[in-house]
């Protein structure tokens, strides 16, 4: 329990990432103490079997029975191999727990970033540093750090055995194995540079292979895959550089310290056989040192190979800390705000207000400033259609991006239903705005799952009316399983109008009190996109719809259209008004939205707003808002009598 509770706040709100790898570690030192405990165990039963062979010896140079010593050899080993593999098992379950909360925090971390700083990092280097670096990270806190200690207790156990044994022995061993510690250490240093090197390198290639397969289609209809292969093939190479020289120094490290035991383990033996013929030293005494020397060589070995992983790890730690400190959204506390309460929104209020919104997108690692919303102010009712309208570039798509809460504006003041959306919790603001996006995002899984994505538990009623009203019924129909046929990555499986109305049947499930369509209709055929005007004008009186739009039979029958331009509201009103008395909104409606025959001509009439009852086939089952409230929207199932 105590770990869950510190794991939520880790979640909830570590202002510095830093701490949540060291965190994650200090979860499990239990389960790694009795692992290493484990190991020292084992480590003093092969400590004590030089010593039970030299009884051994003794007795039988004594021709004394051999049968207490060869039982106490063979017990010893019993116990050391026991020992080794319950360490090793315990041990490597501690790594697959702290593995596993690393990525656990680290994808709820991701999940939650901030956009302006989630932009900034390549989609192959967060992959990288999720899936491969956490396991390194696990390598250098479980088993490598475990190596490190057991077999530097072995080394520091053998070492005093051996001086117990013999002192100038010891002596001549620890000076030969002194050298080689040295240089050790420092090709340590060095291997830990190298191998950073390498896991960025190896991050850089990830993130190039990631761009390409993401625009597969465009590599090929533009012929780059020489240049693709030829560039990706430069990081593949360039990160089999630095691997190469990770594995040099890899690569040279035991053998330093081989190169020592062995150099000890010679002199040993000349030394220890010219006293045992001259009468100072018994065979079984050298017999013993010889042993604890050749035992010391393994543990040796695997101390500096312990420090390679360790220090390798470290990198990846350093890393995998790097991307937890990635800012959070909403001052990173989405548990305490998920679950905090509204009270009701006052449903008289305008349901979208803009207050002098200034924004500007930071770029690059200098956060350089564009500003792209000057000053940006206008109203938008709490039901019916409202458009927008502008050149490319205007601004219109970030407007949406600050009223879904995506970016916080620099200055001003964006209201849902007269609050501040900074004072309501994220989670509120994104129930209450339904967002289509221009590109239709849609994601690999059965049609169902993308229907549902925003409303997990929507009723197949529900589910049946959304694809109703969203024109998709006879597109299921000819799918292989229906609503149950899977979708490729981006939804592919269905074309871009397909796409486009999933996406609007989504929105439509989520039932919210503000609608944000970006250029929705685009990708729609005149017949899909009839229907979808239909169903427009139905779902304005539920809540308030807002459309970038680039048709003009979107736009005539808008109650309010908005007109920007570079970032500022040029000008506000209806079709009849606009063609009149606004010149870009004339050239707009003659160039860039799209009139089919006949449809400019009249200026629309506005939109009743008296109580509609529709065909029960068609009813989305939206809640008869008396105003946007966050227990009619989000809380509160929707009862028979609100369904309209
Ligand atoms: N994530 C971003 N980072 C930096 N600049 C951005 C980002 N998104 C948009 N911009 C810039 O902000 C400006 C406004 O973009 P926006 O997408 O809001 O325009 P728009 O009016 O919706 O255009 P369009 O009709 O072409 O979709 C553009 O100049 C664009 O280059």
């Amino acid at each position: 329990m105590a770990g869950h509770a510190h794991r939520a706040s880790l979640r909830g709100g570590t202002k510095d990432g830093a701490e949540s790898v060291a965190s994650v570690f200090r979860q499990h030192t239990t389960l790694l103490v009795t692992g290493v405990l484990l190991g020292l165990l084992g480590v003093a039963a092969s400590l004590t079997q030089p010593w039970a062979i030299g009884k051994l010896i003794e007795a039988a140079g004594r021709n004394e029975s051999l049968a207490q010593p060869i039982a106490q050899l063979v017990g010893l080993f019993c116990a050391g191999a026991l020992f080794s593999s319950l360490q090793a098992y315990i041990i490597g379950r501690a790594g697959e727990n702290i593995v596993f909360d690393v990525r656990e925090i680290l994808t709820g971390r991701l999940l939650r970033a901030d956009l302006t700083a989630f932009g900034k990092q390549s989609q192959g280097d967060i992959f990288t540093r999720t899936v491969t670096d956490t396991s390194l990270v696990k390598i250098a806190l479980s088993q490598s750090l475990a190596q490190l200690i057991i077999s530097g207790a072995t080394v520091i156990g053998g070492v005093v055995l051996m001086f117990l044994i013999d002192t100038w022995l010891m002596l001549i061993t620890m000076s030969c194995l002194g050298a080689a510690s040295v240089l050790s250490i420092a090709l340590a240093r060095k291997l830990r540079k190298v191998a950073l090197e390498n896991r960025d390198d190896t991050g850089d290639f990830a993130s190039d292979v990631q761009r390409v397969l993401s625009a597969l289609p465009t590599v090929k209809a533009s012929r780059a895959e020489p240049r693709e292969a030829a560039r990706i093939g430069r990081l593949a190479d360039k990160a089999r550089r630095s691997g190469i020289r990770v594995n040099a120094f890899n690569a040279l490290l035991m053998p330093s310290m081989n190169v020592g035991t062995q150099g000890a383990l010679a002199v040993v033996v000349g030394v220890g056989m010219s006293w045992v013929a001259r009468g100072e030293m018994n065979m079984a005494t050298l017999t013993s040192f010889i042993m604890y020397l050749f035992q010391l060589v393994s543990p040796l070995v695997m101390f500096f190979m312990g420090v390679g992983q360790f220090v390798q790890g470290r990198a990846a730690i350093q890393r995998v800390d790097e991307l937890a400190r990635l800012p959070q959204e909403g001052g990173g506390t989405p548990a305490g705000q998920a679950s905090m309460a509204v009270g009701p929104l006052p449903g008289q209020r305008p349901a979208v207000e803009f207050h002098d919104v200034r924004f500007a997108y930071r770029r690059g690692k200098q956060e350089e400033r564009t500003p792209v919303l000057k000053g940006v102010s206008f109203t938008v009712p709490a039901r019916g259609l409202t458009a927008v309208v502008g050149p490319s570039g205007a601004g219109k798509t970030t407007m949406f991006q600050l009223i879904e809460r995506f970016y916080a504006a620099d200055g001003g003041r964006v209201q849902l239903s007269g609050q501040n959306i900074e004072a309501l919790p994220l989670d509120t603001v994104r129930g209450l705005v339904g967002y289509v996006q221009q590109d239709s995002a849609a994601m690999r899984g059965t049609v169902r799952d993308n229907l549902t994505y925003a409303q997990p538990h929507a009723t197949e009623y529900d589910i049946q009316e959304a694809v109703e009203m969203a024109g998709l019924t006879s597109v299921i129909a000819q799918l292989p399983q229906g609503l149950d046929t899977e979708l490729g990555d981006q939804g592919s499986g269905l074309s871009g109008g397909q796409r486009q109305r999933l996406c609007i049947a989504r929105t439509l499930l989520q039932k919210p009190a503000v609608m944000l369509l970006d250029e929705a209709t685009s990708n729609l055929d005149s017949d899909s996109e009839r229907d979808f005007r239909d169903v427009l004008r139905r779902v304005s009186r539920q809540c308030a719809v807002i459309a970038i739009a680039h048709r003009i039979s979107t736009v005539i029958d808008a109650e309010k259209i908005v007109v920007l331009e570079g970032g500022r509201v040029r000008a506000t009103g209806v079709h009849q008004d606009l063609m009149e008395h606004d010149e870009l909104y004339r050239r707009l409606a003659g160039s860039q939205l799209h009139a089919g025959p006949g449809q400019v001509a009249p200026a629309a009439a506005p939109v009743p707003m008296e109580p509609w009852t529709p065909p029960p086939a068609l009813a989305i089952g939206w809640p008869a808002y008396a105003g946007l409230t966050e227990q009619t929207v989000r809380l509160r199932p929707i009862t028979n009598e609100e369904r309209w």
